[in-house]
């Protein structure tokens, strides 16, 4: 009625006025089909694997009706369950939900069936930033300068609507089709249990000396060089692994002693790090010894000189791998932002300007920055149909799952039909509206 009104008292032709009108019905018919529809997995044909976590896997997609490609994120409630990480996953799902942020993957359709949970997400072509690093060794300083801005400006908005992710690591960042970087997987952090160590333990040299000792006095002191090959051996291996990677975890955290937004901040100086050098800062081929050189991170806390780093980037890392109280970031990101090293970032204006590295994309279905997955390979079982422990709570109306399904309506704008959003590109311009009755609506509507 409202564009009804406004065509009748402007100057647009009927012809134009009723194919507005037409547009207009065809966009909320597909909102109204969204509306009703109960999405499942059934809407969905799955494509190529892209990842695997602890708790399922990451696998591109198209949406039977629209042929839209998303990410589909498919985990086991029965894993959820066992290892107490419901809250996590409906924090995950919440914090996507709730954030409208370019440096936050989007989140279209949350769903469930009687064993898995699934998250619908843009696919983002990039890859993710374990891979990059991988592929890279070590990045130049303009490089990592580039990625640890983006990175910050993510956590900070995640900070802004009080969410804490403590498991920031390369593989949850990931990369769009022009290399601008998003931040992903919040809540499904596995660390280590360190409960049982007493700070005490890493604290004191003595208690130190145990597994430190022994592996200073079983192997030689490793070159950089050394240290990056067998990182990188064993870093897909850690990636996959039901404890997963503890490197980039803050002291804090693995201690347990309750711990604030600053244990994101800690994990962007690891991150930083292993930009810079090739490895996290304290790498070893025992998780568990990696852990305890992260909470007595005083003694361990070594620049490689082969690493050359400027004296700005060891004084950031320095100021971000600290003591809580007085870890750069405590008092919000400005603080970082004006650290020296990010001297000439235009931190306003970083999204819409050229990414350090601009990824090879050639289709959307395109899947070259993403390791290569077996199919067959440690298949996502299903649970055994009628027995097991978790049996009895694993059905869709499922009480520990209650309102995990949710629908992000800004897909009709999107994808589905060029929507309000879309009404500034002349390039979603329908063939039979003229482009001046275009920027009219656009304007008045
Ligand atoms: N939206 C996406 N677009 C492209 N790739 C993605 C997307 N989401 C996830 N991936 C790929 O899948 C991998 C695993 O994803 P994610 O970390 O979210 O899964 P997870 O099961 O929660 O893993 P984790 O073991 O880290 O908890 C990522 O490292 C990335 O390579």
């Amino acid at each position: 009625m409202v564009l009804e009104k406004k065509l009748a008292d402007a100057d647009v032709s009927e012809e134009d006025q009723n194919n507005l009108l037409k547009f207009l019905e065809k966009k909320e018919t597909e909102y109204m089909r969204l509306q009703r529809h109960k999405i499942g997995v059934e809407d969905f044909e799955l494509l190529t694997i892209i990842g695997k976590g602890a708790f399922g896997e990451v696998r591109i997609c198209r949406e039977k009706t629209t042929g839209q490609v998303y990410a589909m994120k498919k985990l086991k409630k029965s894993e959820m369950l066992r290892r107490g990480q419901v809250e996590h996953v409906k924090a995950e799902r919440n914090l996507l939900a709730e954030v409208d942020s370019n440096c936050i993957v989007k989140l279209y359709f949350s769903f469930q069936d009687d064993d898995f949970l699934y998250l619908i997400m843009e696919y983002l072509p990039g890859g993710d930033m374990m891979t990059l690093l991988m592929r890279k060794d070590i990045l130049s300083d303009d490089e990592a300068r580039f990625y640890v801005a983006e990175t910050v400006l993510a956590i900070e908005s995640i900070h802004r609507h009080n969410y804490i992710h403590r498991d920031i690591k390369p593989d949850n960042l990931l990369l769009d089709r022009y290399g601008h970087l998003r931040l992903s997987d919040f809540g499904l952090c596995k660390p280590l249990d360190c409960s049982t160590l007493q700070e005490q333990d890493f604290s004191g040299a003595n208690i130190n000396e145990g597994t430190e000792n022994d592996e200073r006095s079983a192997a030689p002191k490793r070159t950089q060089q050394e240290q990056l090959e067998h990182w990188q051996k064993n870093r897909r291996m850690l990636a996959y692994s039901t404890v997963g990677t503890p490197d980039y975890i803050a002291p804090e955290v693995l201690l347990k002693k309750g711990y604030g937004m600053e244990c994101d901040w800690w994990s962007l100086g690891a991150i930083m790090f292993e930009m810079l050098v090739g490895y996290p800062p304290f790498y070893s081929d025992d998780p568990m010894t990696t852990c305890r050189k992260i909470v007595n991170w005083k003694n361990h806390l070594k620049f490689p000189e082969e690493a050359n780093l400027s004296s700005e980037a060891q004084d950031l890392i320095n100021k971000l791998l600290c003591n809580v109280n007085q870890r750069l970031g405590s008092n919000g990101a400005d603080e970082i932002k004006a650290h020296p090293w990010f001297e000439g970032v235009d931190w306003d204006r970083i999204y819409q300007m050229d990414a350090a590295f601009i990824p090879e994309v050639n289709d959307e279905l395109d899947t070259q920055n993403f390791e290569k997955f077996d199919e067959s390979e440690n298949p996502v079982r299903k649970p055994s149909s009628k027995s097991g422990p978790w049996r009895k709570m694993l059905s869709s109306k499922d009480l520990n799952f209650v309102g995990y399904t949710y629908k992000n309506f800004e897909i009709v704008n999107d994808y589905a039909v060029p929507g309000m959003s879309m009404l500034l590109s002349p390039l979603y311009l329908p063939s039979y509206v003229h482009r001046q009755t275009w920027y009219w609506f656009h304007n008045h509507v």
